[in-house]
């Protein structure tokens, strides 16, 4: 990576960090709700039958909601386990209350006996995120884990990013191997960048 860009990812990164750690507990879960239903709505949410989400942790996006819509509805829901050397293992898991133990860095993830999934499977997948631009650029914790996930989907499986507004910079900074969003879901709209292939 370059080491000007991975200096100033660090920067940003303590900055965006820290405007959402500002919202209080209750604008935090009054914001999700908002947000789940955008994403609930979303056309790519209606129609996939196969959803990627990721379950919150630290202050992000609640998200538990939306995972329990999508089992109710009869899709198939897949969560992150992470792997060693930065993998992302996509797990399919069919009941929250039994599937899930707490994994890296205290993250509810599936067990490791559940069923690993092919990601070109995935019609969807929904990702979490330090900070975002209005470029479809996203900024993550540093781990690398979904810029290595994304190339193994459909260079077309929508890639939509959840956060709150004050997430939002002017320019995320942007390595080689950074994949943009299809589109981002905050509490005030949805931002679409467009059909845009992940490699
Ligand atoms: N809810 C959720 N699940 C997710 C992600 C996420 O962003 N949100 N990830 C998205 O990729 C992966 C986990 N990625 C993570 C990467 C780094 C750190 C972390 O705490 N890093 C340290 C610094 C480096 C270190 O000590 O290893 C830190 O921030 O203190 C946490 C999660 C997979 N699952
Ligand atoms: N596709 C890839 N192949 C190999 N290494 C990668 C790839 N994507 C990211 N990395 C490496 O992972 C590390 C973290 O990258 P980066 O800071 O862009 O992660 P991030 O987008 O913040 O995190 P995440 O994707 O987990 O949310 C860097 O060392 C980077 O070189």
């Amino acid at each position: 990576m370059n080491e000007e860009s991975y200096c100033s990812k660090i920067e940003v990164r303590k900055s965006c960090l820290q405007q959402r750690a500002a919202l209080g507990e209750q604008e935090r879960s009054n914001k999700s709700f908002l947000i789940r239903k955008k994403l609930e709505d979303l056309p790519e949410f209606k129609t996939a039958q196969t959803v990627m989400l990721f379950l919150n942790f630290r202050d992000e996006v609640e998200t538990t909601a939306s995972a329990e819509a999508v089992v109710a509805c009869k899709k198939k829901l897949i969560l992150p386990r992470c792997a060693p050397k930065g993998i992302l293992l996509p797990l399919k898991v069919s009941n929250l209350a039994v599937d899930l133990e707490p994994g890296a860095w205290g993250i509810r993830e599936p067990k490791l006996t559940n069923e690993e999934v092919n990601p070109l499977e995935i019609d969807l997948v929904v990702v979490p995120g330090a900070g975002f631009d209005l470029q479809g650029n996203r900024l993550g914790y540093g781990g690398g884990f979904y810029d290595r996930f994304f190339p193994r989907l459909k260079s077309l499986t929508p890639r939509v990013a959840l956060g709150f507004e004050c997430q939002i910079i002017d320019q995320v900074p942007v390595d080689k191997h950074d994949v943009k969003m299809t589109k981002l879901v905050t509490e005030k709209m949805v931002y679409d960048f467009g059909k845009i292939a992940n490699q």
